[in-house]
This record gives structure tokens, sequence and C-alpha cells, in this order.
């Protein structure tokens, strides 16, 4: 099949979260079966300062109220798969990707529409004709309705799927300021009030919708987990499924880590202690191999369970252990995680960075990993936490659900510890239980290790599953 990947954000080239992880991987899998992929997306200012590439088609040029959008596609390749870049320096040579560090840009819904109809653009440019259009979250969630808008016929025969990571950024935006979407004047019947909600039009519009999880997908059908869009999932009900994400094993590997200070297997775990030793290291935290560390990197973000982490800041770190949160976003989060590292100096670090490598030797270095989410599309750490060994410590919902067991619900079969309720005792229960089991139960901690570096998820598996999607969306509209 020939696909059409477009995406706002792609591992290696631009990144701010696990939307980049998949749009790497997937499409690498893919091609390895034999499809035809092509990845399109924005020419950020990071990437035009790292590669100054030239156009691989003649200049493109939109239309739209009264106005000439002309831009260039560079093209770069990405693991044998072909990327092309939509360079339009005005919306996309910035500093930031969606934001300037504090605010959200303010024309980020112009910009997304502008790149959705470009990637749309260059793919008749470079002459490739999707048999599938793959669109990824509310950024390129316009893509099937301007595809069925287009009246040239050219995606006439295409399909589009519209996978969402993550359901709480919609892009809604005054429809009024988005001069790009002017045009379209069919758009004012699906306004809600004044503004226009980009996922929501992918829904009604896609061919087909995936979720990043089978449990997000039933999730996103419940009036609780659908993040406000109950009726239009509800609406598309046959049209929704889900699929679990890979991990990148050759990425994140602890035998062949290139970022930590030493390798290990689940046959031979001393590299993992002199990793935990380098983490205490680093972090500026007694080095003692007694004491259980807990890891955390993630977006400093409300989803990722600050609401029920900070009330127990406290009471978490009266106890024998230490922990470790590396991660960048909200302000105020952050400064509340600064309050708490003044206060608790030697068990408590925060590092507020956003770096692979220390994402790596968190990982590796940790015993637990700690994910309380309050909604998880999928989660990809909790899988490398897996990979490395580090008990993922986390909140029964979304993708977590799918990918970890919980001591008490299966103890031969379990690979990490997981709480239901949404709210900080039960947090807490959870923490406390993960911290007695590894000093009452070595034997039996070091087992769960082995058995939680031996589960995999892999990326082969995921890409059957969209092959099938896509299949599907081709046979049955
Ligand atoms: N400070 C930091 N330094 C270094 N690396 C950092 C970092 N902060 C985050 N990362 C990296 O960003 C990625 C985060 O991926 P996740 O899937 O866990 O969450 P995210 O919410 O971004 O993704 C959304 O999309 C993905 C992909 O579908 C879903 O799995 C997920 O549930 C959904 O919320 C990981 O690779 C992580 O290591």
């Amino acid at each position: 099949m020939k696909i059409l990947f477009v995406v706002s954000e792609v591992e290696d080239l631009a990144k701010t979260g696990g939307l980049a992880d998949v749009a790497k991987s997937l499409p690498i899998s893919l091609i390895a079966m034999g499809h035809d992929v092509r990845i399109v997306k924005p020419y950020y200012k990071s990437l035009a300062d790292k590669y100054d590439l030239d156009d691989c088609c003649p200049r493109q040029q939109l239309y739209a109220h009264k106005r000439r959008y002309e831009f260039g596609v560079k093209a770069l390749s990405l693991e044998k798969v072909p990327v092309y870049c939509v360079d339009y320096p005005e919306y996309f040579n910035r500093q930031g990707l969606y934001s300037d560090g504090y605010h959200a840009y303010g024309d980020n819904a112009e910009r997304f529409a502008f790149f959705s109809a470009a990637a749309l653009q260059a793919a008749k440019a470079l002459d490739f004709h999707p048999d599938i259009v793959h669109c990824n979250d509310w950024h390129t969630a316009m893509v099937p309705f301007l595809m069925q808008a287009d009246n040239s016929g050219y995606f006439q025969h295409t399909k589009s799927v519209l996978t969402i990571h993550n359901g709480a950024f919609q892009g809604t935006h005054e429809f009024a300021d988005i001069p790009f979407l002017q045009p379209y004047e069919q758009l004012q019947q699906q306004l809600d009030g004044n503004a226009l909600n980009y996922l929501r039009m992918g829904i009604r519009y896609a061919t087909r919708i995936n979720a990043v999880s089978p449990n997000y997908a039933q999730e996103l059908l419940t009036p609780l987990g659908s993040h406000n869009l109950y009726n239009e999932f509800q609406a598309r009900r046959s049209a929704v499924s889900g699929i679990l994400n890979g991990c990148d094993y050759q990425q994140w590997d602890p035998a062949t880590d290139p970022y930590i200070p030493a390798n290990y297997t689940s046959d031979n775990l001393d590299g993992k202690a002199q990793c935990k030793q380098a983490l205490q290291q680093e972090c500026g935290l007694p080095a003692n191999d007694s004491v259980p560390v807990i890891g955390m990197v993630c977006r400093l973000t409300e989803q990722k369970g600050f609401g029920y982490i900070l009330p127990i800041m406290a009471n978490l770190l009266q106890h024998n252990v230490q922990l470790v949160i590396v991660g960048t976003g909200d302000p105020s989060i952050a400064d509340a995680l600064k309050t708490h590292r003044d206060q608790h100096p030697d068990k408590f670090r925060f590092i507020e960075d956003f770096s692979v490598k220390l994402a790596h030797l968190v990982e590796a270095g940790s015993d637990f990993f700690l994910m309380p989410s309050l909604f998880e599309p999928c989660g990809l750490n909790q899988m490398y936490s897996l990979a490395y060994g580090t008990l993922p410590v986390v909140r029964a919902v979304g993708g977590l659900k799918d990918t970890v067991l919980d001591l008490h619900s299966a103890p031969e079969y379990a690979t990490g510890f997981m709480f239901e309720h949404p709210d900080s005792t039960a947090l807490l229960n959870c923490l406390r239980r993960a911290l007695l089991f590894y000093h009452e139960y070595p034997d039996l901690f070091a087992a769960m290790r082995i058995r939680a570096m031996n589960t995999r998820f892999t990326w082969q598996d995921a890409a059957v599953d969209y092959e099938r999607l896509y299949t599907e969306a081709q046979a049955n509209g």
C-alpha cells in the first residue's frame, strides 16, 4: 500500500513527546513489511538549522482568503523512510513547535490548517497517489475534511485514518481567526458556537479512527473518558478501534544502550546497579544501593498525575526512598517540584530539562518508574521501564492497563504495581505496597524484574494491526 503519514513531529527530527516516537517507529515497521510510506511534516527551525536542504520539487502555491501561500518541499531520509518537510518559514521557522515555552502560539490553528493542506499538495507535487492518508492528533485532523473538499479528484480513491495519541488536545479555535479555512464556507455548519474543533472534524470525516491502545479506545466511547467528545465518538462507534503502540527496542535496550554507563541483560543485572549509582551521582543523591529509587520522566502536565503526586510528596519522602523527576512543561508544576526539592535535598531531585540521555539513565538507574496518569492513551515510558527492569507504578487507565500487570491481580505474571482510584491516597498506598515488596521480598522482586524485562510490545505487531486497519478502510470505507 501507498501511505502518506502526516504528522507534526518525528523522533530524531523534532520532538516534544510520544507522538514523535510513534511517527518514526511505525513508518519504519510498515516499510519493512513492503509498504511505500512517506512522512510529511513541517520544516521547523531546528531542522532548517541542522540541514540546509534544497527543494525536492518546484515551489508550491496555495491560495486562501485573498492570500498566496508559497512554500517549498524539502526531502530527507530517516532510516529508509522518505520524509518530506513543508517549508513555510513564516509559520515554522520559530523557536518552539507549538509554543514559545510559556504560551501556545496564537496562530496554531492557522499554521496546522495550512500544513494539512500543504501536505496533500506535496503528495500531488511529488506524484504520490496514496491509498491511505494517515493523520495524527489535532494538528493534522483537518486532513480528512480537506481531502473530501479537494475537487481535483486526486484523492477520490484515497481513504483516511486518524490516530488519536492524545484526545485532550483538540485544537479548538475561533473560526474567524483561521484565515486559511475561510474559503470553506461549509465549515460554518460544523462550528460549536463560533469555534472549530479540529479533532472533532477528524472524527467526523476520517474513514477510520484509532486510539493508541485498545483500552483507551474503549474509554473514548464512555462519557467520562471521551474528553467531552462522547457524541462524536458514539456517532462513529463502528469506525473506532484501538491499536497498542510498540516499543522501539533498538533505542531502548539496556544491553546495547549507548547513553548508560553500563549495559545489562535479564541474565546479568550487574550493570543495572552501576547505572543506579551513576544516576544517584548525577543527581547529587547519596549513593546507596539499598535505597529504592523511583524515577519519572515526562512532560510536566496534569495528564501525568501531578494532581496526585504533589499532595503526597512529603508523605512519600518520609520513607527510605529516593525520587528523581525529569521534565519540562507547566511552570506551576515545576515551581512546586522545586519547593519540594529544596525541602528534601537528600531524597528528591527535580531536573527541569528535556534530555534523551537523562531519560535513558533514569530508566536504567531506577528501581521503580512512576506514571500515575490521570489519563494515558498508551504511554511509552512504562514500556521502556519494563525493558529496563524498572518496575512501573501506574494508574489503571488507558494503555497503562493494557501493558502492566499488577502484583495483586496476577502475582505469577505481575510486572508492576497499579492503583485504580484517581486520588492521592490510592497512589500513596500503591507506592507503599511497592516499597514494602522491594524491602521484604527481594527474591520475588528480582523475579518480577526479570519477567518485566522479558515482556515485549513490538512495532512489528502494531504494524500488522495497522495494515489490517488500512485494508479495512479500503474495503469498507
Ligand atoms: N524531559 C524529557 N526528557 C527526555 N525525554 C522526554 C522528556 N519528557 C518526555 N520525554 C519522552 O517523550 C516520550 C513521552 O512519551 P509518552 O507516550 O509516555 O507520553 P506523551 O504524553 O508525550 O505521548 C502521547 O502520545 C503517545 C504516543 O502515541 C502515547 O503513548 C501517550 O499516551 C500520549 O499521551 C518518551 O519517549 C519520553 O522519554
